[in-house]
């Protein structure tokens, strides 16, 4: 018997994915950029074990069996790494062995906070330690097919996902702009509006965004290949004026995009816009951008601070939505705040940093 414990991280994207050119290899309609967390705050951990006397595949999530279907994108990373070990020459474990595999996250799943990217990010790197092949570009495309975003969070720090051009999606890799030690102060605030599972996953908005949105067809050829090479010069010279108003108007654009959608995919809410509305008036009194928000599928809010702003970022967010119900130890998380401020907490609250 063989087995493999890993964590991986969640992946905040700021030039966000919506679209695919292949549904099936899981080819995006334009590239992307992210930044990944800490694994100190939000995890995926995934344990696989390789048995002889396993009968079949099987596979848990949160404790509960999930389906390992034919044709599922379970069951389509596996035949891929087994393709890798091949390649790479590996014997170590014998592909007929048939797999356990038991993952939870340690934060909501489906909620529009990166599950997908952390749970298939856990998966095929796991599935690599205990096939031993190496990490590499080539390793991100299997990470790409079980879910898009997930090929960004094998590796930390800033991380582009390359669209590609060629067909069989081998050029569709991920690769680090920048090493997680690059931009040292850059730090995440999550704000949980509501942690219950989305209406629309992405996968089925992004399709029908594909299908029906016109704005997608302008925001792939016409606004993101600019804002790509901007970003990235942002993220080089640690400039972030530029960076914050870019990840903004891109989330600002991407649920543009949502709702320019037939039937429109709503995903943020009252709470998310007064969370924005917040950010820009915070932005005004302070003089220059101090805070960026984005928001993934869903209506929780990522905002990008740097170390030196997040105390009086965090006393504002605080003023403005107060909340007396909070036990503050579930309603602040992940920084070392005192405990009369965390019982002035406004909504869940989880602290990462790059
Ligand atoms: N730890 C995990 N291991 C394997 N698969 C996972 C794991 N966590 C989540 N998933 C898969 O990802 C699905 C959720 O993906 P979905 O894209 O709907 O939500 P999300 O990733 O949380 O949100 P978003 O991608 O919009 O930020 C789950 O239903 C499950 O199939
Ligand atoms: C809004 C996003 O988080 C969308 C993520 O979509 P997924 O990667 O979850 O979709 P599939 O490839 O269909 O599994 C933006 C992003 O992470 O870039």
């Amino acid at each position: 018997m063989f087995s493999v414990t890993c964590v991986a991280p969640v992946n905040i994207a700021l030039i966000k994915y919506w679209g695919k050119r292949h549904e099936e290899l899981i080819l995006p309609v334009n590239d992307s950029i992210s930044m990944t967390l800490s694994t100190d705050e939000l995890c995926a951990k995934t344990t696989v074990t390789a048995s002889e006397s396993f009968e079949r595949n099987r596979m848990w999530l949160n404790g509960e069996e999930v389906p390992f279907e034919e044709g599922s994108r379970l069951q389509r990373c596996l035949k891929e790494v087994h393709r890798l070990a091949v390649a790479n020459g590996s014997q170590k474990v014998p592909p007929t062995w048939k797999l356990h595999i038991a993952s939870v996250n340690n934060f909501p799943t489906a909620a529009g906070l990166a599950s997908s990217a952390a749970g298939y990010a856990c998966l095929v790197y796991s599935l690599s330690r205990l096939y031993d092949i190496p990490l590499s570009e080539e390793l991100t495309t299997v990470a790409r097919q079980g879910s898009g975003s997930a090929c960004r969070s094998l590796y930390g720090g800033f991380v582009q996902w390359h669209r590609g051009a060629l067909d069989d999606g081998s050029d569709s890799v991920a690769r680090q702009i920048a090493p997680s030690d690059h931009w040292p102060n850059m730090h995440v605030l999550i704000l949980v509006v509501n942690d219950a599972r989305k209406k629309t996953a992405s996968t089925r908005g992004m399709q029908q965004a594909v299908k029906t949105s016109q704005l997608i067809k302008h925001r792939v050829e016409q606004v993101v290949p600019d804002r790509i090479t901007r970003l990235r010069e942002a993220i080089a010279s640690h400039d972030f004026q530029a960076f914050a108003e870019i990840t903004m108007k891109d989330s600002n654009q991407f649920h543009a995009v949502a709702l320019d959608t037939y039937p429109p995919c709503v995903y943020m809410n009252d709470v998310s816009h007064r969370i924005v509305s917040f950010v820009h008036d915070y932005n005004d009194r302070m003089g220059s951008y101090h805070a960026a928000y984005t928001f993934d599928a869903g209506p929780n809010a990522c905002l990008y601070v740097l170390a030196e702003h997040v105390p009086h970022l965090l006393s504002a967010i605080q003023k403005v939505f107060p909340n007396d119900l909070a036990d503050g130890d579930t309603y602040l998380r992940g920084l070392p705040i005192p405990k009369v401020q965390m019982l002035s907490a406004a909504i869940g609250f989880t602290g990462c940093s790059c």
